[in-house]
């Protein structure tokens, strides 16, 4: 009865990414999935603002949206099905006519040290460290203070240029991309979850589409490319970066977990300042059906102690 229905249903999937090399592992992996399950997907390469504009921070473009609005219009124009990102890319609110459909499993969430020398030290006085993270730059100036941040845009293999040219030491990256690119021979620390706790979906990949995508190739997408550890854990995660009203162009963080038995969902999140100085945490436990509200109350809670007064701080400041 079900594959009788399924089959009336179109089986071409337009799957809609960005150009870089880590977005297209990401849709060829989407792609994989689908195959696996009898669809037959076609990549569709789309150019984003953040691929474009490589000479400024990113908390200076504007950030939100910079890596999915021309996705987004691609979903709305039907040029393409179902769009794919990094879950930590995605804006904490999405347009009403669009939705996000499946978040696929995680990989190892941790933010790791790369560098072309194998005995890198981390304690050494002038170690200079590339990021454009807002977040990873307040937490180095807290946890390693001794060490200056410099500025690194651009995808993975242009940090990653600049790295062998000599502007830094190291880079602070994400473990899911270095590892889906396969550099993880260059990964000499694995910095601890506790306290480079990492952003708001990092190591997940996201899926949207339009609201009005056929009902039944819906869910179709949703059974073959959800996974649902993943996904009650970014609905808390989520939740919590859309009550502290920031994209990834503020220095929040958060990593929600689900114990084995499923039972108890674990959300550690909070805030720092730019200076490292304050930071602010806090951890939760909820049953899963509570995920959202979860997220909502600790991110009520961080701005209750302090974080409104960072966030106001951080908007003065770029003002
Ligand atoms: N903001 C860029 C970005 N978006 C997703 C990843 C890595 C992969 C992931 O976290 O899913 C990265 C690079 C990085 O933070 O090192």
């Amino acid at each position: 009865m079900v594959s009788e229905f399924v089959s009336k249903l179109k089986t071409s999937i337009r799957i809609g990414t960005r150009g870089s090399k880590l977005a297209l592992w990401q849709a060829h992996h989407v792609a994989d999935f689908l195959t696996a399950a009898g669809l037959s997907p076609e990549i569709v390469i789309i150019t984003t603002k953040g691929d474009v504009v490589l000479d400024r921070s990113l908390d200076k473009i504007g950030a939100k949206g910079v890596f999915t609005e021309e996705l987004e219009e691609s979903l709305r124009t039907g040029h393409i099905d179902i769009a794919v990102h990094s879950a930590k890319d995605v804006q904490s609110t999405i347009p009403a006519d669009l939705e996000l459909l499946a978040f696929m499993e995680r990989e190892r969430v941790n933010d790791v040290v790369v560098s072309f020398d194998a005995n890198l030290d981390l304690q050494r006085p002038d170690l200079v460290l590339g990021t454009s993270s807002t977040r990873r730059k307040a937490m180095l100036k807290r946890f390693l203070p001794h060490a200056t941040a410099a500025e690194a845009r651009g995808n993975l293999q242009t940090r990653l240029r600049k790295l062998e040219e000599g502007q830094y030491h190291a880079l602070v990256l994400a473990y899911a991309g270095v590892h889906r690119m396969e550099y993880d021979g260059l990964i000499r620390h694995i910095l601890p979850e506790t306290q480079f706790i990492p952003a708001t979906g990092q190591g997940s990949v996201a899926i949207e589409c339009a609201r009005n995508l056929e009902p039944a190739l819906k869910a179709e997408l949703h059974r073959i490319l959800d996974h649902a550890v993943t996904h009650v854990c970014l609905a808390a995660e989520r939740a919590f970066l859309r009550t502290m009203e920031g994209g990834c162009s503020i220095p929040s963080f958060a990593l929600a977990t689900l114990s084995p038995d499923g039972a108890t969902l674990q959300l550690h999140a909070g805030l720092i300042s730019l200076d490292g100085q304050q930071f602010i945490e806090e951890t939760r436990t909820a049953p899963p059906a509570e995920a959202e509200a979860t997220g909502v109350q600790l991110a009520e809670s961080i701005l209750a102690r302090g974080g409104q007064q960072i966030l106001d701080d951080i908007r003065r400041e770029r003002a």
